[in-house]
């Protein structure tokens, strides 16, 4: 196929948006398991950054699964694929300015490289949930687990599908921080990389 494109140079920059928004853009990328805690921790730090006027969006899988990666399954291939699209996503967001918090299960250590390598240097930030797959199961909010063990899902992570652990995330939450104590982990580590112009 013959495509030929000629991207258009927009004259704003990511980093007039900053200024005009009084912080840096960062992407905050949650990995674990499912029940793990991603989305909930995403949520309150989500709201603690919206208290400080810093502007945010949430991608989440399976929210996104949804829309932008709808009909992707859960075979290797598609949670690339799908990876690959909340990378360049987030990539876009990233130059409008704001800070994004992704949860995704991310799995596959060279999945999440991608996604480091897709955006600019300095402005990713890697948080595992490491909770075990037996204190998820326990919590099974949504039954997959269960469903697991009878035998009616498969490629359910930590279950039948592999999990890469990541060997250096920036932040690591345990199964014994609070809800309060991760929120403050991950605020302390990005404090700095959001260079806040009304500093708190
Ligand atoms: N087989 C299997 N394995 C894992 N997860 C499953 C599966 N089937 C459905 N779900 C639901 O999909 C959510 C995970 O989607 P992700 O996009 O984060 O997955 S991935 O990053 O592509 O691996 C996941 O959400 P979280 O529980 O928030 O992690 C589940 O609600
Ligand atoms: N730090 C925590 N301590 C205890 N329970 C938690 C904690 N974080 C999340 N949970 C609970 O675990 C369950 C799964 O959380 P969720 O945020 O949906 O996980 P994920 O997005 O990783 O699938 C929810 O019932 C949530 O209330």
């Amino acid at each position: 196929m013959d495509v030929q494109l000629f991207p258009y140079g927009y004259k704003v920059t990511r980093e007039q948006r900053n200024q005009l928004n009084g912080h840096n853009s960062l992407l905050i990328w949650f990995t674990g398991l499912s029940g793990s805690g991603k989305s909930t921790i995403a949520d309150a730090l989500e709201q603690k950054l919206h208290n400080k006027k810093i502007r945010t969006i949430v991608l989440d899988g399976d929210n996104v699964r949804g829309n932008l990666c709808e009909g992707l399954s859960f075979s290797p291939e598609d949670r690339s694929e799908n990876i690959k699209r909340v990378a360049q996503m987030s990539r876009i967001l990233l130059d409008s300015g704001v800070v994004v918090l992704a949860t995704f299960i991310s799995p596959y250590k060279k999945d999440r490289e991608y996604v480091e390598n897709t955006i600019k240097p300095n402005t990713f930030v890697e948080v595992f949930v490491n909770v075990s797959v037996e204190i998820c199961a326990s919590r099974d909010q949504k039954g997959l687990y269960a469903k697991a063990k009878k035998g009616e899902l498969n490629n359910l992570t930590g279950v039948s599908a592999p999990y890469e652990k990541p060997q250096h995330p920036d932040v690591e939450i345990t199964e014994n921080d609070s809800l309060e104590m991760a929120v403050d982990k991950i605020y302390t580590r990005i404090k700095d990389k959001l260079e806040l112009k009304d500093n708190e």
